[in-house]
């Protein structure tokens, strides 16, 4: 399915969304209640990595998990699968997973003692584990190519016999979701330590307490909306709905960074709420470091475009093994726009312009953020976006919502 965008799109004064759980959350606690089956979890992504990660969870039986593009359920369960005592199973994914790196994970899993086999690549996807006893505690493990393999190895930790002693080695990238999975083992009791390069998780000595943990709605998913705001006129608002003013998520980093574009951000019970105060100065040049908040890229890069502002980002050196190679595919799209974009390993670099193209079509290399990143351009040129069903895989309501705040959208074949 290709959506076209009309340049007729206009977001009502005021309008309102709801937005589906933290898929990073919801992953996290589902293999933690899955571990700790006393926990109740509300507000759980419907995206379909958590579909995938929940009916993986679920099936305790299946000789195959296919868990399609899903980088969190791949990692996570990587580690979950090899304690599972007696259990063997083929992890897999498509085939975009299977370029995707876990040798890292892999070797600390191993380390540890676990029986895992490659059944295609060295180093890749998918694995064959059978699943064991762990008994060994302390492993280190390079920290700047993935936190998810960290994450990974930190939701198992308290169901090992002696808890775990990781050391991380190298810069550490994507700390926030680091902080997220201790956050979460601490919210359900287990002990906890991040100090210097070290964390250390106990085991839990008693049966957590039956407890409900909410997740908090998307912030990755609300950085779609900060564009908007910024491309649409002064003193817009959009609410959104549910989020916490302390969030766990490193994403929420987007009410500092938006301010840059002009918008101001605002806490009401359980909502946020984002408003057009100003026009940002057309000289300005936007500058950010993204290691923290790699998901928001595409919607910062976007953004900036769309207003004709130079942008500078560094910090993104993960982006090469996510969905698709992102840098690229940022440098590619951008460009039919008219853009002129310079990237390295990196970093990227565009250069302030003053048009953009109107009926480009922009593809989206099985990469929702592709999709979703590009839409807010809609309020200032008409474009197609192809395959736009990619926004499933962490944000099914995308264009409905869209549709619902005032875009005009034509599904085209
Ligand atoms: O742990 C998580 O939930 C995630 C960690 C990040 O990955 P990296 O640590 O690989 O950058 C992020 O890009 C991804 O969307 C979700
Ligand atoms: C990188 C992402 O997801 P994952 O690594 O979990 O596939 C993402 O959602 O942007």
């Amino acid at each position: 399915m290709n959506i076209q965008i009309l340049k007729s799109s206009k977001t009502s004064p005021k309008s309102s969304v709801t937005i589906t759980g933290s898929k990073s959350e919801s992953n996290r606690l589902l293999l933690l209640k899955a571990l700790y089956p006393e926990i109740d979890i509300e507000n759980v992504s419907n995206s379909d990595d958590s579909v995938l990660m929940q009916k993986a969870l679920q099936n305790s039986n299946a000789p195959v998990i296919d868990i399609h593009h899903a980088g969190t359920a791949m990692r996570f369960l990587s580690a979950y699968l090899s304690i599972q005592e007696g259990r063997e199973v083929i992890l897999t994914g498509s085939s975009r997973m299977k370029e995707r790196p876990i040798g890292i994970l892999v070797d600390a899993l191993r380390q540890l003692g676990a029986d895992i086999q490659y059944v295609e690549n060295e180093g890749f996807p998918p694995l064959s584990i059978k699943g064991k006893k762990i008994n060994k505690t302390k492993v280190s493990l390079k920290a700047n190519v993935s936190s998810q393999y960290i994450s990974a190895l930190l939701l198992i930790a308290s169901k090992l016999e002696n808890g775990l002693e990781l050391t991380l080695d190298g810069k550490i990238t994507s700390v926030p979701y680091i902080e997220m999975t201790l956050g979460l083992l601490r919210e359900i009791g287990v002990e906890t330590t991040f100090e210097a390069n070290v964390i250390t998780v106990k085991p839990i000595a008693i049966k957590p307490e039956s407890k409900t943990l909410v997740v908090e709605s998307d912030w990755s998913s609300a950085s779609y909306y900060f564009s908007i705001a910024v491309l649409s006129d002064i003193g817009t608002e959009v609410r959104l709905s549910s989020y916490k003013e302390n969030s766990l998520q490193g994403d929420s980093v987007l009410s500092e960074l938006y301010k840059e574009f002009g918008i101001e951000t605002s806490f009401e019970n359980n909502s946020v709420i984002l408003k057009k105060v100003e026009k940002a100065d057309s000289n300005k040049t936007i500058e950010f470091d993204l290691r923290n908040a790699p998901d928001i890229a595409q919607t910062i890069s976007v953004t900036a475009f769309g207003l004709g502002l130079e942008c500078k980002l560094t910090g993104l050196h993960t982006l090469k093994i996510k969905e698709t190679d992102r840098l690229v595919a940022l440098k590619t799209e951008l460009e039919k726009f008219g853009a002129e974009v310079a990237i390295t390993d990196e970093s990227l670099h565009l250069k302030s312009s003053d048009s953009i193209m109107s009926d480009v079509s922009v593809d989206t290399y099985n990469d929702h953020r592709m999709a979703m990143a590009f839409a807010p351009l809609g309020l200032k040129t008409t474009l197609l976006i192809k395959d736009a069903e990619v926004v499933s895989k962490s944000y099914p309501q995308f264009w409905e919502d869209l549709k619902n705040i005032g875009f005009q959208l034509e599904e085209k074949k």
